[in-house]
């Protein structure tokens, strides 16, 4: 089983939302990591059939997926950023409805649905209206919603979005336990949400996939070094001023403030060289503007 892109673009008039990508998937959990605006939700569109290519393929085992048309839609799971949302109908009812429009019949439908209530924890809300569920509460029920047929591929973007640290540790869990036997790409400017689970990581900036490989790899071929230093807190400020658009984290203990800094040359002679994280690879990329941990 595999999908594969092959020079993808997407245009809006002169924009170039997606702009020649070509990357291949086979089972297992992918990560697209990118900024806002880097292209990703147009790139996962394409891969649901939302939005056709300006230009390139994309296969799923050597048939081009538009050409396949309702037989790929049939093994596909997608959830979009928003999901339509029915603030009245129960947990159980909502599901119900969107199987029904997936086309399954009422009793594979029924079983589908226990089953996806267990995995994703929702059971014992099930009969709770949408609009009482908590941000993490309706993520868990968006994911699944796109599982309900069962997909052969799953397309998350941003699962974990609005989500607070234990809920976005729950996601993680779960789609770590889902990705066996699918293909599931999850889009995220966070990095820890796809740091533990990703089997790769393709890196996305203005529209093109610029780095791509395991976590390890990607880290260890980060084309600058990383230190760390640390400092008394009272002097920190000074030293961060300096070297403001170098500086991936600041840890401050009190006393003692501990900083992570990206750079060619040793900052200070008590700095100490060590391995770069993903964080440190998605600061060097997309720099202080580029993400939101605490989003
Ligand atoms: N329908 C559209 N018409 C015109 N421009 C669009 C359209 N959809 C997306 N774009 C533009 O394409 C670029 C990529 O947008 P996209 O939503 O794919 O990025 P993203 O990586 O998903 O960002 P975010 O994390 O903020 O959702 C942006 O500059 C956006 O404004």
């Amino acid at each position: 089983m595999n999908l594969v892109l092959n020079k993808v673009k997407k245009s809006f008039g002169n924009m170039k939302a997606v702009d020649n990508v070509s990357i291949e998937m086979e089972e297992g959990l992918y990560g697209l990591l990118g900024s806002n605006g880097a292209g990703k939700t147009t790139l996962m569109r394409m891969l649901c059939t939302v939005l056709k290519p300006t230009e390139g393929s994309i296969c799923y085992d050597g048939m081009d997926i538009f050409k396949m048309d309702a037989q790929y839609r049939d093994i596909i799971g997608y959830l979009p950023q928003e999901f339509g949302f029915y603030p009245n109908l129960s947990v159980k009812k909502y599901l119900a409805y969107i199987a029904s429009l997936k086309g399954l019949k009422n009793k594979v439908a029924d079983r589908r649905i226990d089953i996806l209530l267990e995995t994703t924890g929702m059971k014992e809300h099930s009969l709770k209206k949408m609009k009482e569920l908590s941000g993490g509460m309706k993520r868990r029920v968006g994911i699944a919603q796109a599982l309900l047929n069962d997909p052969k591929i799953l397309i998350l973007d941003e699962p974990t979005a609005g989500l607070d640290p234990i809920e976005r540790i729950r996601c993680r869990n779960l789609l770590g336990e889902l990705a066996k036997g699918k293909i599931v790409l999850l889009s995220t400017h966070i990095v820890s949400d796809i740091e533990a689970i990703a089997k790769k990581v393709f890196v996305m900036k203005e529209g093109k996939i610029i780095k791509e490989g395991t976590v390890e790899e990607l880290c260890s071929n980060i084309p600058c070094k990383v230190w760390l230093y640390c400092l008394k807190t009272d002097e920190a400020e000074g030293f961060i001023s300096r070297f403001k658009s170098s500086v991936s984290a600041i840890n401050n203990n009190g006393k003692y403030t501990e900083l992570r800094i990206l750079s060619e040359n040793k900052p200070d002679d008590n700095a100490r060289l060590v391995d770069a994280t993903l964080e440190d690879l998605f600061f060097y990329y997309f720099g202080i503007e580029g993400g939101d941990k605490y989003d």
